[in-house]
Protein backbone atom coordinates (compact mmCIF):
# COMPACT_ATOMS: atom_id res chain seq x y z
CA UNK A 1 0.00 0.00 0.00
CA UNK A 2 1.33 3.58 -0.81
CA UNK A 3 1.14 6.12 1.87
CA UNK A 4 -1.44 7.60 0.52
CA UNK A 5 -3.87 4.31 0.47
CA UNK A 6 -2.92 4.37 4.03
CA UNK A 7 -4.05 7.90 4.87
CA UNK A 8 -7.15 7.34 3.38
CA UNK A 9 -7.71 3.93 5.19
CA UNK A 10 -7.04 6.06 8.35
CA UNK A 11 -8.90 8.55 8.41
CA UNK A 12 -12.22 6.00 6.43
CA UNK A 13 -11.60 4.15 10.20
CA UNK A 14 -11.75 7.54 12.28
CA UNK A 15 -15.23 8.89 10.66
CA UNK A 16 -16.62 5.46 10.40
CA UNK A 17 -15.86 4.41 13.83
CA UNK A 18 -15.09 7.53 15.96
CA UNK A 19 -11.23 5.57 16.03
CA UNK A 20 -8.79 7.89 17.91
CA UNK A 21 -6.36 9.21 15.51
CA UNK A 22 -2.94 9.08 17.27
CA UNK A 23 -3.51 5.21 18.09
CA UNK A 24 -4.57 4.22 14.79
CA UNK A 25 -1.72 6.25 13.03
CA UNK A 26 0.59 4.21 15.31
CA UNK A 27 -0.88 0.49 14.76
CA UNK A 28 -1.07 1.71 10.96
CA UNK A 29 1.80 2.50 10.27
CA UNK A 30 3.28 -0.82 11.80
CA UNK A 31 0.44 -2.85 10.37
CA UNK A 32 1.50 -1.83 7.15
CA UNK A 33 5.24 -1.42 7.83
CA UNK A 34 5.51 2.22 6.78
CA UNK A 35 9.46 2.77 6.64
CA UNK A 36 10.73 5.84 8.43
CA UNK A 37 11.18 8.16 5.09
CA UNK A 38 7.62 8.25 4.74
CA UNK A 39 5.99 8.22 7.89
CA UNK A 40 6.53 12.18 8.21
CA UNK A 41 4.54 13.13 4.55
CA UNK A 42 1.34 9.92 5.91
CA UNK A 43 1.70 11.89 9.52
CA UNK A 44 1.40 15.09 7.75
CA UNK A 45 -1.57 14.09 5.24
CA UNK A 46 -3.41 12.28 8.07
CA UNK A 47 -3.46 14.55 10.43
CA UNK A 48 -3.30 17.81 7.70
CA UNK A 49 -6.37 16.79 6.32
CA UNK A 50 -8.12 16.04 9.64
CA UNK A 51 -7.13 19.12 11.26
CA UNK A 52 -8.79 20.98 8.00
CA UNK A 53 -11.77 18.51 7.30
CA UNK A 54 -14.00 21.23 7.27
CA UNK A 55 -12.34 24.08 5.34
CA UNK A 56 -11.44 21.47 2.75
CA UNK A 57 -15.33 20.35 2.58
CA UNK A 58 -15.81 24.15 1.61
CA UNK A 59 -13.40 24.46 -0.53
CA UNK A 60 -15.12 20.95 -2.64
CA UNK A 61 -18.12 22.02 -2.18
CA UNK A 62 -18.58 24.37 -5.38
CA UNK A 63 -17.01 21.15 -7.51
CA UNK A 64 -18.97 18.77 -6.46
CA UNK A 65 -22.70 20.26 -7.21
CA UNK A 66 -23.32 18.36 -9.92
CA UNK A 67 -22.54 14.90 -7.96
CA UNK A 68 -25.01 12.42 -6.95
CA UNK A 69 -24.60 10.74 -3.20
CA UNK A 70 -20.50 10.71 -3.27
CA UNK A 71 -18.98 7.46 -0.89
CA UNK A 72 -17.36 8.77 1.96
CA UNK A 73 -13.67 7.25 0.91
CA UNK A 74 -14.50 9.09 -2.66
CA UNK A 75 -14.75 12.14 -0.42
CA UNK A 76 -11.56 11.08 1.77
CA UNK A 77 -9.61 10.66 -1.09
CA UNK A 78 -10.43 14.02 -2.29
CA UNK A 79 -10.06 15.75 1.08
CA UNK A 80 -6.17 14.45 1.33
CA UNK A 81 -5.68 15.23 -2.21
CA UNK A 82 -6.71 18.98 -1.92
CA UNK A 83 -5.00 19.44 1.18
CA UNK A 84 -1.93 18.97 -0.42
CA UNK A 85 -2.71 20.82 -3.22
CA UNK A 86 -3.41 23.88 -1.12
CA UNK A 87 -0.93 22.86 2.23
CA UNK A 88 1.77 20.61 0.65
CA UNK A 89 4.47 22.79 -1.50
CA UNK A 90 6.99 19.99 -1.38
CA UNK A 91 4.28 17.79 -3.08
CA UNK A 92 4.28 18.19 -7.02
CA UNK A 93 0.38 17.85 -8.29
CA UNK A 94 0.63 15.65 -11.17
CA UNK A 95 2.09 12.97 -7.97
CA UNK A 96 -1.40 13.59 -5.99
CA UNK A 97 -3.29 13.46 -9.54
CA UNK A 98 -1.85 10.24 -10.11
CA UNK A 99 -1.90 8.59 -6.84
CA UNK A 100 -5.55 9.65 -6.28
CA UNK A 101 -6.45 8.21 -9.85
CA UNK A 102 -4.44 5.26 -9.15
CA UNK A 103 -6.36 5.03 -5.35
CA UNK A 104 -10.00 5.42 -6.90
CA UNK A 105 -9.15 2.73 -9.93
CA UNK A 106 -7.82 0.43 -6.97
CA UNK A 107 -10.78 0.65 -4.88
CA UNK A 108 -13.73 1.58 -7.30
CA UNK A 109 -14.20 1.70 -10.87
CA UNK A 110 -13.13 3.49 -14.03
CA UNK A 111 -16.15 6.01 -13.75
CA UNK A 112 -15.25 7.22 -10.34
CA UNK A 113 -11.30 7.31 -11.39
CA UNK A 114 -12.43 9.45 -13.87
CA UNK A 115 -14.56 11.72 -11.77
CA UNK A 116 -12.18 12.13 -9.20
CA UNK A 117 -9.29 13.40 -12.13
CA UNK A 118 -12.71 15.81 -13.48
CA UNK A 119 -12.89 17.39 -10.05
CA UNK A 120 -9.30 17.66 -9.18
CA UNK A 121 -8.36 19.10 -12.44
CA UNK A 122 -11.17 21.77 -11.83
CA UNK A 123 -9.90 22.96 -8.64
CA UNK A 124 -6.39 23.39 -10.64
CA UNK A 125 -8.12 25.03 -12.99
CA UNK A 126 -10.60 27.68 -11.37
CA UNK A 127 -8.76 27.28 -7.64
CA UNK A 128 -10.22 27.54 -4.50
CA UNK A 129 -12.69 29.91 -3.51
CA UNK A 130 -11.81 32.84 -1.19
CA UNK A 131 -12.82 32.56 2.80
CA UNK A 132 -13.65 36.46 2.83
CA UNK A 133 -17.41 35.25 1.11
CA UNK A 134 -18.58 33.85 4.55
CA UNK A 135 -19.80 37.06 5.65
CA UNK A 136 -20.72 35.87 9.17
CA UNK A 137 -17.31 36.00 11.41
CA UNK A 138 -18.46 33.26 13.77
CA UNK A 139 -19.27 31.32 10.44
CA UNK A 140 -15.80 32.40 8.92
CA UNK A 141 -13.97 31.59 11.49
CA UNK A 142 -15.34 28.00 11.66
CA UNK A 143 -14.87 27.17 8.60
CA UNK A 144 -11.34 28.67 8.21
CA UNK A 145 -10.31 26.84 11.07
CA UNK A 146 -12.30 24.12 11.00
CA UNK A 147 -14.04 24.12 14.37
CA UNK A 148 -17.83 23.20 14.80
CA UNK A 149 -19.53 26.31 14.95
CA UNK A 150 -21.29 25.74 17.97
CA UNK A 151 -17.67 25.19 19.54
CA UNK A 152 -16.36 28.66 18.06
CA UNK A 153 -19.46 30.23 19.54
CA UNK A 154 -18.73 29.33 22.87
CA UNK A 155 -15.24 29.98 22.80
CA UNK A 156 -16.21 34.34 21.23
CA UNK A 157 -18.23 34.20 24.11
CA UNK A 158 -16.07 33.01 26.84
CA UNK A 159 -12.99 34.70 25.90
CA UNK A 160 -13.91 37.13 23.45
CA UNK A 161 -13.46 36.84 19.33
CA UNK A 162 -9.50 37.63 19.21
CA UNK A 163 -8.50 34.87 22.07
CA UNK A 164 -11.05 32.49 20.37
CA UNK A 165 -9.42 33.22 17.04
CA UNK A 166 -5.87 32.92 18.33
CA UNK A 167 -6.73 29.91 19.60
CA UNK A 168 -8.28 27.88 17.02
CA UNK A 169 -5.27 28.93 14.76
CA UNK A 170 -3.17 27.99 16.81
CA UNK A 171 -5.18 24.57 16.82
CA UNK A 172 -3.94 24.10 13.48
CA UNK A 173 -0.19 23.88 14.66
CA UNK A 174 1.75 21.03 14.93
CA UNK A 175 2.19 20.00 18.34
CA UNK A 176 5.47 20.64 20.27
CA UNK A 177 7.94 17.45 21.70
CA UNK A 178 8.81 17.98 25.41
CA UNK A 179 10.33 15.49 27.62
CA UNK A 180 10.45 15.60 32.08
CA UNK A 181 13.96 14.64 32.99
CA UNK A 182 13.74 12.12 36.07
CA UNK A 183 15.67 13.93 38.45
CA UNK A 184 15.85 11.69 40.87
CA UNK A 185 18.71 9.96 38.08
CA UNK A 186 20.09 13.16 36.63
CA UNK A 187 19.47 17.29 36.83
CA UNK A 188 18.12 18.55 33.62
CA UNK A 189 21.76 20.20 32.48
CA UNK A 190 23.00 16.44 33.15
CA UNK A 191 20.46 15.40 30.33
CA UNK A 192 20.83 18.22 27.73
CA UNK A 193 24.51 17.79 27.83
CA UNK A 194 24.62 13.85 27.94
CA UNK A 195 22.15 14.26 24.67
CA UNK A 196 23.99 17.10 22.85
CA UNK A 197 26.77 14.81 23.32
CA UNK A 198 25.00 12.26 21.02
CA UNK A 199 24.61 14.80 18.46
CA UNK A 200 20.56 15.12 19.88
CA UNK A 201 20.25 18.82 20.07
CA UNK A 202 18.07 19.53 22.69
CA UNK A 203 17.42 22.81 25.03
CA UNK A 204 15.96 23.47 28.37
CA UNK A 205 11.97 24.04 28.42
CA UNK A 206 10.27 27.23 28.83
CA UNK A 207 7.37 26.89 31.71
CA UNK A 208 8.36 23.98 34.13
CA UNK A 209 11.79 23.48 35.65
CA UNK A 210 11.79 19.52 34.48
CA UNK A 211 11.57 20.02 31.09
CA UNK A 212 13.51 19.87 28.01
CA UNK A 213 12.39 20.81 24.59
CA UNK A 214 13.52 20.99 20.86
CA UNK A 215 13.83 17.42 20.16
CA UNK A 216 13.07 15.99 16.77
CA UNK A 217 12.47 12.34 16.26
CA UNK A 218 10.71 9.56 18.49
CA UNK A 219 12.09 10.02 22.04
CA UNK A 220 10.61 6.93 23.05
CA UNK A 221 13.10 5.29 20.82
CA UNK A 222 16.18 6.77 22.66
CA UNK A 223 18.11 5.35 25.08
CA UNK A 224 17.79 8.16 27.92
CA UNK A 225 13.99 6.94 27.63
CA UNK A 226 14.11 3.38 27.92
CA UNK A 227 16.98 4.14 31.04
CA UNK A 228 13.77 5.81 32.65
CA UNK A 229 15.77 9.38 32.73
CA UNK A 230 13.02 11.02 30.56
CA UNK A 231 9.18 10.89 30.38
CA UNK A 232 7.49 12.17 27.14
CA UNK A 233 5.10 15.14 28.62
CA UNK A 234 3.59 18.65 28.28
CA UNK A 235 5.31 21.41 29.82
CA UNK A 236 1.65 22.49 30.98
CA UNK A 237 0.81 18.91 32.31
CA UNK A 238 4.20 19.18 34.33
CA UNK A 239 2.90 22.31 36.02
CA UNK A 240 0.64 19.82 37.37
CA UNK A 241 2.96 18.12 39.91
CA UNK A 242 4.52 21.19 40.99
CA UNK A 243 1.06 22.94 41.90
CA UNK A 244 0.43 19.58 44.08
CA UNK A 245 3.91 20.22 45.56
CA UNK A 246 4.44 16.86 47.26
CA UNK A 247 7.12 16.85 49.72
CA UNK A 248 8.98 12.99 50.71
CA UNK A 249 7.27 10.26 52.37
CA UNK A 250 3.77 11.79 52.14
CA UNK A 251 0.63 9.82 51.38
CA UNK A 252 -0.70 10.65 47.69
CA UNK A 253 -3.96 9.92 45.92
CA UNK A 254 -3.80 10.49 42.48
CA UNK A 255 -7.25 9.98 41.53
CA UNK A 256 -7.39 9.29 37.79
CA UNK A 257 -3.98 8.32 37.16
CA UNK A 258 -3.62 6.38 33.53
CA UNK A 259 -1.31 6.38 31.92
CA UNK A 260 0.41 7.76 34.94
CA UNK A 261 2.30 11.11 33.58
CA UNK A 262 1.42 12.91 36.77
CA UNK A 263 1.89 10.05 39.17
CA UNK A 264 5.46 9.43 38.12
CA UNK A 265 5.92 13.31 38.21
CA UNK A 266 4.66 13.09 41.88
CA UNK A 267 6.56 9.68 42.83
CA UNK A 268 9.76 11.66 41.09
CA UNK A 269 9.58 14.89 43.24
CA UNK A 270 9.29 12.22 46.57
CA UNK A 271 12.46 11.30 45.37
CA UNK A 272 10.95 7.20 45.52
CA UNK A 273 9.65 7.69 49.28
CA UNK A 274 6.07 7.96 50.44
CA UNK A 275 3.15 6.32 48.90
CA UNK A 276 1.49 7.39 45.69
CA UNK A 277 -1.93 5.35 45.47
CA UNK A 278 -2.52 5.73 41.41
CA UNK A 279 -6.21 4.67 40.78
CA UNK A 280 -8.24 4.65 37.65
CA UNK A 281 -11.44 3.37 36.03
CA UNK A 282 -9.76 0.77 33.47
CA UNK A 283 -7.79 -2.64 34.10
CA UNK A 284 -5.26 -1.67 30.86
CA UNK A 285 -5.01 1.65 31.28
CA UNK A 286 -3.79 0.79 35.02
CA UNK A 287 -1.10 -1.37 33.22
CA UNK A 288 0.29 1.50 31.79
CA UNK A 289 0.51 3.12 34.96
CA UNK A 290 2.90 0.33 36.24
CA UNK A 291 4.43 -0.05 32.82
CA UNK A 292 5.55 3.58 33.33
CA UNK A 293 6.41 3.37 37.27
CA UNK A 294 8.51 -0.10 36.49
CA UNK A 295 10.49 1.95 33.19
CA UNK A 296 11.65 4.62 35.83
CA UNK A 297 12.16 2.56 38.79
CA UNK A 298 9.74 4.26 40.90
CA UNK A 299 8.57 1.68 43.66
CA UNK A 300 6.75 4.17 45.33
CA UNK A 301 3.81 3.87 43.18
CA UNK A 302 0.76 1.77 43.87
CA UNK A 303 -1.69 1.33 41.19
CA UNK A 304 -5.10 0.03 41.09
CA UNK A 305 -8.36 -0.17 39.37
CA UNK A 306 -11.02 1.51 40.84
CA UNK A 307 -13.64 4.08 40.02
CA UNK A 308 -12.41 6.96 41.97
CA UNK A 309 -15.77 8.15 43.29
CA UNK A 310 -15.91 5.01 45.25
CA UNK A 311 -12.23 5.83 46.82
CA UNK A 312 -14.93 6.09 50.18
CA UNK A 313 -15.27 2.36 50.19
CA UNK A 314 -10.89 1.94 50.06
CA UNK A 315 -9.39 4.56 52.02
CA UNK A 316 -10.17 5.71 55.44
CA UNK A 317 -11.30 9.57 55.74
CA UNK A 318 -8.44 12.05 56.35
CA UNK A 319 -5.31 9.68 55.30
CA UNK A 320 -4.15 11.63 52.62
CA UNK A 321 -1.53 14.83 52.51
CA UNK A 322 -2.55 15.72 49.17
CA UNK A 323 -4.59 15.02 46.54
CA UNK A 324 -4.78 14.74 42.34
CA UNK A 325 -7.86 14.82 40.53
CA UNK A 326 -6.70 14.95 36.87
CA UNK A 327 -10.18 14.67 35.39
CA UNK A 328 -11.58 12.78 32.15
CA UNK A 329 -12.57 15.80 29.98
CA UNK A 330 -13.35 17.43 26.69
CA UNK A 331 -9.92 17.33 25.71
CA UNK A 332 -10.59 20.57 23.98
CA UNK A 333 -7.19 22.11 25.03
CA UNK A 334 -5.10 19.00 23.10
CA UNK A 335 -7.04 19.47 19.59
CA UNK A 336 -3.59 19.91 18.12
CA UNK A 337 -2.62 16.35 19.82
CA UNK A 338 -5.91 14.55 18.44
CA UNK A 339 -7.39 16.52 15.66
CA UNK A 340 -11.03 14.39 16.02
CA UNK A 341 -11.76 15.53 19.30
CA UNK A 342 -12.89 18.77 17.60
CA UNK A 343 -15.32 16.70 15.84
CA UNK A 344 -16.26 13.90 17.98
CA UNK A 345 -17.18 15.95 21.50
CA UNK A 346 -20.59 18.25 22.22
CA UNK A 347 -21.76 19.78 24.44
CA UNK A 348 -23.82 17.53 25.94
CA UNK A 349 -20.30 15.52 26.74
CA UNK A 350 -19.30 18.38 28.35
CA UNK A 351 -22.14 18.49 30.64
CA UNK A 352 -21.59 15.15 31.28
CA UNK A 353 -18.15 15.53 31.94
CA UNK A 354 -18.27 18.23 34.64
CA UNK A 355 -21.17 16.31 36.41
CA UNK A 356 -18.65 13.81 36.55
CA UNK A 357 -15.65 16.10 37.83
CA UNK A 358 -18.25 17.40 40.30
CA UNK A 359 -19.12 13.67 42.08
CA UNK A 360 -15.07 12.46 41.66
CA UNK A 361 -14.12 15.85 43.48
CA UNK A 362 -17.19 15.15 46.06
CA UNK A 363 -15.57 11.16 46.64
CA UNK A 364 -12.39 12.12 47.24
CA UNK A 365 -12.58 15.45 49.53
CA UNK A 366 -13.22 13.84 52.57
CA UNK A 367 -10.71 11.71 52.59
CA UNK A 368 -7.74 14.36 52.27
CA UNK A 369 -6.29 15.67 55.89
CA UNK A 370 -6.87 18.94 57.26
CA UNK A 371 -4.44 21.65 56.04
CA UNK A 372 -3.69 19.59 52.81
CA UNK A 373 -4.28 20.54 49.29
CA UNK A 374 -6.14 19.50 46.64
CA UNK A 375 -5.02 19.90 42.95
CA UNK A 376 -7.97 19.66 40.51
CA UNK A 377 -6.59 19.64 36.66
CA UNK A 378 -8.06 19.26 32.99
CA UNK A 379 -6.78 19.43 29.43
CA UNK A 380 -9.46 21.70 28.58
CA UNK A 381 -10.35 25.55 28.42
CA UNK A 382 -13.86 24.99 28.59
CA UNK A 383 -15.35 27.31 31.42
CA UNK A 384 -18.37 24.59 32.39
CA UNK A 385 -15.99 21.95 33.45
CA UNK A 386 -12.94 24.12 35.28
CA UNK A 387 -13.98 27.34 36.48
CA UNK A 388 -17.64 25.92 37.28
CA UNK A 389 -16.43 22.98 38.31
CA UNK A 390 -14.40 24.22 41.38
CA UNK A 391 -17.33 27.27 42.01
CA UNK A 392 -19.51 24.35 42.71
CA UNK A 393 -17.33 22.47 44.87
CA UNK A 394 -16.31 25.25 46.74
CA UNK A 395 -20.10 26.18 46.92
CA UNK A 396 -20.92 22.68 48.40
CA UNK A 397 -17.80 22.26 50.67
CA UNK A 398 -17.06 25.64 52.62
CA UNK A 399 -14.56 23.43 54.33
CA UNK A 400 -12.64 23.78 51.48
CA UNK A 401 -10.96 27.33 50.41
CA UNK A 402 -8.46 28.23 47.41
CA UNK A 403 -4.99 27.99 47.45
CA UNK A 404 -2.17 30.64 46.11
CA UNK A 405 0.92 28.93 47.94
CA UNK A 406 2.73 26.78 45.78
CA UNK A 407 0.93 27.78 42.05
CA UNK A 408 2.64 31.91 43.43
CA UNK A 409 5.64 29.67 42.89
CA UNK A 410 5.50 29.40 39.42
CA UNK A 411 7.74 30.99 36.86
CA UNK A 412 7.62 35.11 36.10
CA UNK A 413 6.16 34.62 33.05
CA UNK A 414 3.07 32.61 34.14
CA UNK A 415 1.70 34.77 36.58
CA UNK A 416 -0.52 37.21 34.22
CA UNK A 417 -2.44 33.91 33.73
CA UNK A 418 -2.44 32.84 37.79
CA UNK A 419 -6.10 34.05 39.49
CA UNK A 420 -6.25 33.23 43.10
CA UNK A 421 -4.59 29.52 42.73
CA UNK A 422 -5.77 28.99 39.54
CA UNK A 423 -4.20 28.73 36.07
CA UNK A 424 -5.90 28.78 32.48
CA UNK A 425 -2.93 28.14 29.86
CA UNK A 426 -4.69 28.43 26.24
CA UNK A 427 -2.37 26.55 23.54
CA UNK A 428 -1.36 30.35 21.97
CA UNK A 429 -0.23 31.33 25.03
CA UNK A 430 3.25 29.20 25.14
CA UNK A 431 2.47 26.60 22.45
CA UNK A 432 1.74 24.30 24.95
CA UNK A 433 -1.34 22.30 25.47
CA UNK A 434 -4.52 24.07 26.80
CA UNK A 435 -4.53 22.89 30.29
CA UNK A 436 -6.17 24.12 33.53
CA UNK A 437 -5.20 23.64 37.45
CA UNK A 438 -6.77 24.90 40.71
CA UNK A 439 -5.17 24.40 43.95
CA UNK A 440 -7.48 23.96 47.03
CA UNK A 441 -6.75 23.39 50.78
CA UNK A 442 -9.01 21.57 53.33
CA UNK A 443 -9.44 24.55 56.32
CA UNK A 444 -7.67 23.14 59.45
C1 LIG B 1 -6.89 13.07 31.92
S1 LIG B 1 -6.74 11.36 32.08
C2 LIG B 1 -5.50 11.22 33.32
C3 LIG B 1 -4.11 11.45 32.83
C4 LIG B 1 -3.08 11.11 33.89
N1 LIG B 1 -3.30 11.85 35.12
C5 LIG B 1 -1.67 11.36 33.41
O1 LIG B 1 -1.10 12.41 33.73
O2 LIG B 1 -1.13 10.50 32.73
C6 LIG B 1 -8.17 10.92 32.95
C7 LIG B 1 -8.21 9.48 33.36
O3 LIG B 1 -9.33 9.31 34.21
C8 LIG B 1 -9.80 8.00 34.07
N2 LIG B 1 -11.16 7.95 34.65
C9 LIG B 1 -12.34 8.31 34.08
N3 LIG B 1 -13.35 8.16 34.96
C10 LIG B 1 -12.79 7.71 36.11
C11 LIG B 1 -13.33 7.35 37.38
N4 LIG B 1 -14.63 7.45 37.64
N5 LIG B 1 -12.47 6.90 38.31
C12 LIG B 1 -11.14 6.78 38.05
N6 LIG B 1 -10.59 7.10 36.87
C13 LIG B 1 -11.41 7.57 35.92
C14 LIG B 1 -9.69 7.73 32.60
O4 LIG B 1 -9.60 6.35 32.35
C15 LIG B 1 -8.38 8.47 32.24
O5 LIG B 1 -7.30 7.59 32.23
Amino acid sequence: MTVRDVAVEILLQIEKNQAYSNLLLNSMIKKHQVNSKDISLLTEIVYGTLQRRDTLDFYLEGFLKKAKKIEPWVRVLLRISVYQMVYLDRVPERAIFFEAVEIAKKRGHKGISSFVNGVLRSVQREGIPDLNVIKEPDERLSIKTSHPKWLVQKWIKQFGFDEAEKMCESNLLAPSQTARVNQIKKTVHEIISELQSKDISVEQGDLAVDAIKGMKGNLALTEAFSEGLLTIQDESSMLVARALNPKENETILDSCAAPGGKSTHIAELMKGTGIVHSLDLHEHKVKLIKQQADRLNLKNIQAETMDSRLAGDRFTKESFDRILVDAPCSGFGVIRRKPDIKYTKSQQDVLKLAELQKNILASVAPLLKSNGVLVYSTCTVDEEENRGVVETFLNEHQNFERDESAINNFPEKLHPYVHKGEVQLLPHYFETDGFYIACLRKKG
